[in-house]
């Protein structure tokens, strides 16, 4: 295993990245998620065994890959076309994932599938396990994950994409998101997905170190909610879902908003039968794609088949929004225009504060303020220095500051300029009769600067989406 995980973090992930751009640049024609599941679950044994309880309307989901549930593509494809065939089952109502392999729920994504693949291949797993996550994070049914035995890496990610996690109370069991350990950067909506469940500074903690949390601690962090003896995991799971179950309209929008609400976008300039969550699940698929990895992914694989979803449209919403949530090291700029000298490290650390001012605020940023060159660029108002500038450290402070001064509408030019004193105020800029917004029902004291912060990080998910959120529908 070991020697698998070297290879993977020697040889890995920008060459899986790397390989998937040049895929994805040439573009394909798109299927529906459906078809393109069906058409490519070449497995002969299952890896997955339903059963469904008629009288409950609860399915039970058993992994039975051995040794250790890797997530393989034969694996997710099983995996979402059993998901997606108890979607459509209206009789089923609640979903609980758990493993007949002792002491392993899921290993995460199968280290196998990342190196040596054909681009086509590598796009392929790809793209399958980001469907896994939007099928069970989007799914109507509720969902709660009976972990059973150690859940590292895509094995937590499918944990927190459950609404409910039980654990088996075994400190040799461990769970989190571990990839930075690997030399793996968790893409976006994974670190989104565990913040949603441990919090800010949890999640800030557990990837820049790429932590495993045995039962106990994770429980501690929020991040399983229960631990039970381990004989008692699945039933205990049945009579937790009998209680979701029980709560009224279960399977309606509310249940879908709660969730979707902090996945960024889904619910904020929809109306009528925009409403519908299969709709949702496209455009939120399409965006997370974008964003999964910035500047490589051409969303040919998105299932869109519109025409205004052609590559050229997309290209130009796949810049600006990658510019966006520029992560240092891991985006090649080569979609930017840059290059040579331009992709040294340093050049990216006064880059990116830069770019994601600018382009954080969509139609609303030009771009004099890019110029800015020396001085300008100190990252001192980020707290960084020395060496806390080193990669995973940057990944998910700079992404969470770029969030946070993404406030359309509200961060006007003039702070892009500010120097010196002027950044102290939280390099938001924003000053008196500036914080009117009307639409965040925000007034009078709740202006203070820590209220306005933690608003902020909120409302910036909301309106990462270029020309679709107004926010005068919503009020938070
Ligand atoms: C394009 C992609 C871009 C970005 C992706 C970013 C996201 C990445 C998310 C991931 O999920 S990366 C995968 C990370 N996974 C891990 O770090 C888990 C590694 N595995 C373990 O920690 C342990 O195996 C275990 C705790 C799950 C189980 O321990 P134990 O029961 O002691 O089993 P062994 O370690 O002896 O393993 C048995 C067998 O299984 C193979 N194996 C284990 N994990 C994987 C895996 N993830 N993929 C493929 N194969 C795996 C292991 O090599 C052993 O095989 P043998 O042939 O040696 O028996």
């Amino acid at each position: 295993m070991a020697n698998v995980l070297r290879n993977s973090a020697k040889f890995g992930f920008s060459g899986v990245l790397s390989q998937l751009s040049i895929h994805s640049r040439h573009g394909r024609e798109c299927v529906s998620p459906c078809f393109s599941l069906q058409q490519r679950n070449n497995s002969t044994s299952p890896k997955i065994k339903v059963d469904l309880d008629s009288s409950t309307g609860v399915a039970v989901l058993r992994m039975q890959s051995p040794p250790v549930n890797s997530l393989s593509l034969d694996f997710l494809t099983e995996f979402c076309i059993n998901l997606e065939k108890l979607e459509m089952d209206r009789s089923c109502r609640g979903l609980i994932i758990t493993s007949t392999l002792s002491k392993v729920f899921s290993a995460g994504l199968d280290i196998m599938e990342m190196y040596g693949k054909s681009p086509e291949r590598c796009g392929e797993f790809w793209k399958a396990v980001q469907e896994m996550w939007l099928k069970l994070y989007g799914s109507n049914m509720a969902t709660i994950a009976a972990i059973n035995g150690s859940s590292p890496a895509g094995g937590c990610l499918m944990s927190i994409g459950c609404d409910y996690r039980i654990m088996a109370d075994n400190p040799r069991y461990s769970i989190g998101l571990n990839e930075t350990q690997l030399g793996i950067v968790a893409p976006f909506w994974f670190k989104d997905t565990l913040v949603n469940t441990v919090g800010n500074r949890a999640a800030e903690l557990s990837l820049e170190l790429g932590l495993l949390y045995s039962a106990p601690d994770a429980l501690k962090i929020g991040l399983v909610d229960q631990l039970v003896p381990e004989d008692q995991v699945l039933s205990t799971a049945q009579d937790t879902m009998s209680k979701w179950l029980a709560v009224p309209g279960q399977n309606t929008l509310s249940h879908w908003l709660y969730r979707v609400r902090t996945l960024s976008l889904s619910h904020t300039g929809c109306t009528g039968s925009e409403h519908s969550p299969s709709h949702w699940l496209y455009r939120v698929r399409t965006l997370s794609l974008t964003l999964a990895v910035p500047g490589q992914n051409t969303l040919s694989h998105t299932g869109c088949t519109r025409s205004e979803h052609s590559p050229s449209h997309w290209l130009y919403r796949v810049r600006t929004l990658s510019l966006t949530l520029a992560v240092p090291g891991q985006n090649t700029l080569s979609h930017t225009g840059c290059t040579g000298s331009e992709y040294s490290p340093s050049h990216w650390l006064y880059r990116v504060r830069i770019l994601s001012l600018t382009l954080a605020v969509p139609g609303q940023n030009t771009l004099p303020h890019t110029g800015c060159t020396g001085s300008e660029h100190s990252l001192s108002h980020t707290g960084c220095t020395g060496s806390e500038h080193s990669l995973s450290h940057w990944l998910y402070r700079v992404r969470i500051l770029s969030l946070t001064l993404a406030v359309p509408g509200q961060n006007t030019l003039p702070h892009t300029g500010c120097t010196g004193s002027e950044h102290s105020l939280s390099h938001t800029g924003c000053t008196g009769s500036e914080h009117t917004l009307p639409h965040t029902g925000c007034t009078g004291s709740e202006y203070s600067l820590s209220h306005w912060l933690y608003r902020v990080r909120t409302l910036s998910l909301t309106l990462a989406v270029p020309g679709q959120n107004t926010l005068s529908q919503y009020t938070l």
